[in-house]
């Protein structure tokens, strides 16, 4: 293993070198590295299941920014350029679908707003799209802070807590009372262990050779349906709730969609609210607990960056709680977010599948092969960013965001479907850390840095332990 610049670890034995050695006239021709037979029968299968951001990594430095490869049956083409990003999420948008997600997710996230498609997905974004509207968001703030201070106050001086599992519960929370209205606390540790039992067995499935339904009864579907009862109890009691309270006089998002809930005028099925719930409960808290999660990891790592975000909130905020109004005044510590996002992006890969034989980046692909764009080596990309690998939250500084080449920043995806929750997220992830900011900051425990995994989501492997510091 070998540190990097922000603080993590990569593994690096074993790759090739990024620049293929030059042959000299005259010289034998250098033997290509012997393929095993995994290799050959799964093409890079066995790498993608063992390290996915090492593979990635790896195929963009050795062979450029469109490099077709396989993962098993799927052919696949891992995308890099931005104008070409661009052109797939945005522009030529409707010649692509969605492969893996709809794949491995299915009784978990079944047709909601991550997974449909055509008509269904349009009309689910449009019910949904309001409650994420600006002026809804900033009604919001107050939820976030609220949880975020009785977070902050249940930790002691000098303990060392999991942030990873902290940032879960807290953010779990927030989305359950900001867009439906219910209380998770007994839930806690159902949801995670669910959860877990849910991201293990997706995340193997994502690596099987043959892709498998969820039908076929193997330790990880079996530990997955376990995982999606637990988690729609939890769900249908937040329907259950709402429907007998009633939905007259609300327009929580909750109320708009239980309302729509109507199977006799062609409206939303029970199935479909269901999935709609549980999409926006599920990728509403998971992402946004591990990109705050990461936050923590650079901010422990660099007290000079975090004693100037301190003193921002001394001199914005007074002592005062924070709201919406002050994030925009708050302009280091969002910068710190940015930078937080591009290093390390909860979701470091999507898909588009190709619904017809196309050509993408003056590659010829069939219908079905899958087009992978890459938060993770995107942001990390030396033709895109100075220093990529290093935490520089100034490169943000005077809206350099909103100057960036489209596609070369996209940790909420882009185009059509683009994150509904992009702006929730970034108002609760300003809100949380200088909620908690005000009151007591982490420190490293441990000189050996975390290692990200990618799972279905970017996460810490051995979570992050800090110490609590007043
Ligand atoms: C830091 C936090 C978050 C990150 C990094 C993130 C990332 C993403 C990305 C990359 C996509 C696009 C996937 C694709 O194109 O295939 C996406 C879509 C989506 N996200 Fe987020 N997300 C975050 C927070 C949230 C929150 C807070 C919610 C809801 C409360 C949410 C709900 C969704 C939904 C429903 C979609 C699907 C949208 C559609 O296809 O129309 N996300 N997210």
């Amino acid at each position: 293993m070998t540190e990097q610049a922000d603080g993590t670890a990569t593994r690096t034995e074993g790759l090739a070198p990024v620049i293929p050695a030059q042959r000299r006239p005259g010289q034998a021709p250098v033997p290509r590295p012997r393929r095993s037979l995994a290799q050959v029968l799964g093409g890079e299968l066995p790498e993608f299941a063992a390290d996915r951001l090492a593979l990635m990594t790896r195929l963009r430095a050795e062979q450029g920014d469109a490099v077709p490869f396989r993962l098993g049956t799927v052919r696949a083409l891992l995308l890099s350029d931005p104008a070409e990003i661009d052109a797939v999420l945005v522009r030529r948008n409707k010649e692509f679908g969605k492969h893996f997600l709809p794949l491995v997710g299915g009784s978990l996230l079944g047709q909601g707003l991550f997974t449909s498609t055509g008509d269904l997905w349009k009309r689910e974004r449009r019910l949904t799209q309001p409650a994420f509207h600006r002026s809804r968001l900033a009604a919001y703030d107050r939820v976030m802070v609220r949880y975020a201070r009785e977070a902050a106050d249940s930790w002691a001086d000098g303990e060392v807590r999991d942030v990873c599992d902290e940032m879960m519960w807290l953010t779990m929370r927030i989305v359950a009372a900001a867009l439906f209205d219910a209380d998770v606390a007994g839930d806690a540790q159902v949801v995670g262990d669910a959860m877990e039992g849910v991201r293990k067995s997706l995340s193997a499935r994502l690596s099987a050779p043959i892709p498998y339904p969820e039908a076929v009864p193997t330790p990880t579907t079996v530990r997955l349906r376990r995982g999606v009862r637990r988690m729609d109890a939890i769900v249908q009691r937040f329907i259950d709730e709402r429907r007998s309270g009633g939905v007259e006089g609300r327009d929580d998002l909750l109320s708009v969609l239980v309302g729509a809930n109507d199977d006799e005028t062609g409206g939303m099925s029970d199935r479909q609210l269901r999935d709609e719930v549980m999409t926006l409960f599920v990728g509403g808290h998971e992402t946004t607990a591990l990109a705050l999660t990461w936050t923590w990891h650079l901010l422990a790592q660099r007290p000079d960056v975090l004693a100037a975000v301190r003193e921002e909130l001394d001199r914005v905020l007074d002592g005062r709680d924070a709201t919406s109004d002050d994030v925009r005044s708050l302009t280091l510590l969002t910068d710190v977010i940015h930078e937080s996002l591009r290093l390390f992006p909860p979701v470091y890969a999507f898909d588009r599948k190709v619904l017809a034989d196309t050509t993408v980046a003056g590659h010829r692909l069939r219908k079905g092969t899958v087009v992978v764009i890459s938060p993770w080596v995107v942001h990390r990309h030396p033709g895109i960013y100075d220093r990529p690998e290093e935490f520089r939250p100034e490169r943000w500084a005077g809206g350099a965001v909103r100057r960036l080449q489209r596609s070369s920043y996209l940790p909420f995806g882009g185009g059509p479907r683009v994150c509904i929750g992009n702006g929730f997220a970034e108002l609760e992830m300003v809100l949380v850390l200088a909620t908690i900011l005000q009151r007591l900051s982490f420190e490293q425990v441990s000189l050996a840095p975390p290692v990200p995994e990618a799972s279905i989501t970017l996460r810490p492997r051995d979570g992050l332990p800090l110490r609590v510091r007043p």
